[in-house]
């Protein structure tokens, strides 16, 4: 007999979970939160507007896969940026969601336990509660909104979020980000075009409309004002993106288009080829250009861990190394940490008039 089933052929399985507000509830907002939160979103954007001219850092874990070490290495992290503040604004990356090139661990949201079983609903709550352990310690976030749905549960505790290389040129991303309240960071592709992400800021400065859903869970049609608060984070590509030259092309660019000439440099990802340590390369160079007089550079991203290195996620996860990235290479967190004091020391003289 022919099957005549025409939908949810591929599908296995349907859950309902949580609601935004039940989450919310659970992991409720109290007043030292909220300041850190107006904080961390108004000085990102005093920082990408030139109003407040120091270097904004966008540092951590290239993923979270455990939340204690989250926990120790954002202990550590508001400590250092309580001792470079004249300089440098610190921001943690507290990446929930990781896009893959093919497959892989796609993060703590979608796969809590690291073993297939993808508890979704447990992974938003261990990443909201780690969310409000960090604003609590009055560090500000940083993280990639990948999924579209997502944000209604946890946007509330992030103050500047990246765009993806694989999803910069997705409409459903850019019209997602136009209602985002954060500054918007949107990276070039992984073959290096930036003018995907220079459309992007085009984009989500527009008024959109798309469905979602609502903090009660009900799909809802959501209107969008549109986001100004937007830049362009060169990551490489076929070959690195942050040397001079690049740098004042794609300062060009966003001129002759009438944009802010407002650049954030990723030292990690192509940049780096993919190798923790050649960051503080890129960290020198974005140095050097601060020094020679680059106005257009405000923002840095770097990828650090409790540990260097990155391992396999075993099978036996019990042999899980504390504290070592199980996505990309990461530099150890006092090697970060010299790094970060050299360079704040070499740029304090943009700072000392
Ligand atoms: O930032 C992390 C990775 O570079 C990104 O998620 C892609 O990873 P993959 O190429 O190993 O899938
Ligand atoms: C996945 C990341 O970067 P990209 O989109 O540049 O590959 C990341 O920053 O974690």
């Amino acid at each position: 007999m022919t099957d005549k089933r025409i939908e949810n052929i591929n599908v296995s399985a349907e859950q309902t979970i949580i609601t935004p507000n039940k989450l919310k509830e659970l992991y409720p907002l109290n007043e030292t939160m909220i300041d850190t939160i107006v904080a961390g979103q108004q000085t990102t954007k005093n920082i990408l507007l030139g109003k407040d001219k120091r270097i904004l850092v966008v540092v951590g874990p290239c993923s979270i896969h455990d939340v204690q070490a989250a926990k120790e290495y954002a202990q550590k992290l508001k400590r250092l940026s309580n001792e470079l503040k004249d300089s440098l604004y610190l921001i943690m990356r507290v990446y929930f969601e990781k896009p893959r090139t093919t497959v892989g661990w796609q993060g703590l949201i979608n796969d809590p336990y690291l073993n297939n079983s993808c508890e979704l609903e447990e992974g938003l709550k261990q990443a909201r509660e780690l969310l409000c352990f960090i604003a609590e310690l009055g560090l500000p976030v940083a993280s990639e909104a990948l999924d579209i749905v997502t944000p209604q549960y946890i946007q509330d505790l992030v103050s500047w979020t990246a765009i993806g290389a694989r999803t910069t040129e997705s409409q459903s991303h850019r019209k997602m980000a136009s209602g985002l309240s954060s500054v918007v960071g949107f990276k070039n592709g992984t073959d290096g075009n930036i003018d995907i992400a220079i459309n992007a800021l085009e984009s989500v400065a527009s008024p959109h409309n798309f469905i979602s859903i609502n903090p009660e869970g009900q799909v809802a049609v959501v209107k969008t004002k549109g986001n100004t608060n937007t830049h362009i984070i060169l990551r490489g590509g076929k070959a690195p993106n942050y040397d001079v030259a690049s740098v004042r092309d794609y300062e060009n660019k966003l001129q002759k288009l009438g944009l802010p000439r407002r650049i954030m440099i990723d030292c990690s990802h192509a940049n780096s080829f993919k190798k923790a340590s050649n960051q503080s390369l890129v960290l020198k160079s974005v140095e050097d250009q601060l020094l020679a007089g680059n106005t257009s550079i405000f923002g840095l991203m770097i990828e650090s861990n409790l540990h260097g290195g990155k391992q396999k996620i075993p099978q036996d996860l019990s042999s899980l190394k504390y504290g070592v990235s199980v996505t990309d290479d990461c530099l150890a967190w006092e090697e970060t940490e010299e790094m970060l004091k050299q360079f704040a020391n070499n740029i304090a003289p943009l700072y000392s008039a």
